[in-house]
């Protein structure tokens, strides 16, 4: 049986993940086929065979089951407005979201399919799990958060930090956060936890950003065609 690929609209298209997605559908069969490129400029009409458009031309999009938005939380409102519009689903890892962003995804989330994440990647899936087990076998050690990015990186702590530190929360501990943005780290947590003479760390260390981006498409062939709903990146990798 064959299946038509799913229809793609990457949000963010000439950034660092956008160009790794691009690269990755080019290269891979990932069952994906993308319809259009989105960024806040674009300088061409047509790049390697996928039409381009200005953030200011994005009701002109042609049909498209699923964003990937890898962009930044100025970009994000309008293309959370499109998928409803379209009734396409969403798959977003834009990190530094509002309250109010992170409102209305989760209203959005009633009426399409929607997935975000702070990390896509498979090893800090697990690390959420560990650090919740470690927080609740720890009661009383100090949690420290640590976090390392490229110097391009805009927000702080990451998303990934914050998301692990609600997990260690989850487990009844008060994470503490660090932030260091140096040369071109792809991105690293570690997560402490330390009491009187003794100290257990749980890290990850992303090298490649093809981490993440396998995993939004994986989470996107995934989404389509779903009810509407808030869907969890963990239980889709
Ligand atoms: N969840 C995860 O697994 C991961 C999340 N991220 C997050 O993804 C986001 C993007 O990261 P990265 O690729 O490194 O960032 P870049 O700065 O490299 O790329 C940002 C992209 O967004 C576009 N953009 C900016 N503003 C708008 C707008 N208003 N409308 C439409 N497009 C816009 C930029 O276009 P232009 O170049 O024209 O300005 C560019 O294409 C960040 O929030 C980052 O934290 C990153 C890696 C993994
Ligand atoms: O901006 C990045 O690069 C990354 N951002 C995400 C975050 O904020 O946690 C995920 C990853 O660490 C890379």
């Amino acid at each position: 049986m064959t299946t038509t690929p799913v229809r793609l609209l990457i949000h963010g298209a000439t950034g660092r993940m956008g160009q790794a997605l691009l690269r990755l559908c080019r290269e891979q069969d990932s069952g994906c086929e993308v319809v259009a490129a989105v960024a806040r400029r674009v300088d061409a009409r047509v790049v390697d065979g996928v039409p381009q458009f200005a953030a200011a031309e994005l009701a002109g999009v042609p049909a498209f089951d699923v964003a990937i938005d890898f962009s930044l939380p100025e970009g994000f409102d309008a293309i959370l407005s499109l998928c409803i519009a379209r009734g396409a689903a969403l798959v977003s890892g834009t990190t530094g979201l509002s309250d109010a962003q992170k409102a209305q995804l989760d209203t959005a989330s009633t009426k399409i399919p929607a997935a975000w994440a702070s990390n896509f990647s498979l090893g800090v899936a697990v690390l959420h799990e560990l650090v919740a087990r470690a927080a609740t076998l720890l009661p009383g050690w100090d949690c420290d958060i640590v976090e390392a990015h490229h110097t391009r990186k805009l927000d702080a702590p990451s998303g990934t930090a914050l998301t692990l530190g609600a997990a260690a929360q989850a487990g009844g501990a008060q994470p503490h956060y660090a932030s260091i943005r140096a040369g071109d780290i792809v991105g690293e947590h570690l997560v402490q936890f330390a009491a009187a003479g003794e100290r257990i760390e749980l890290a990850h260390r992303a090298s490649n950003r093809d981490i993440f981006a396998r995993g939004a498409l994986h989470v996107a062939t995934r989404l389509r065609g779903r009810t509407p709903g808030s869907y969890r990146v963990a239980e889709l990798l």
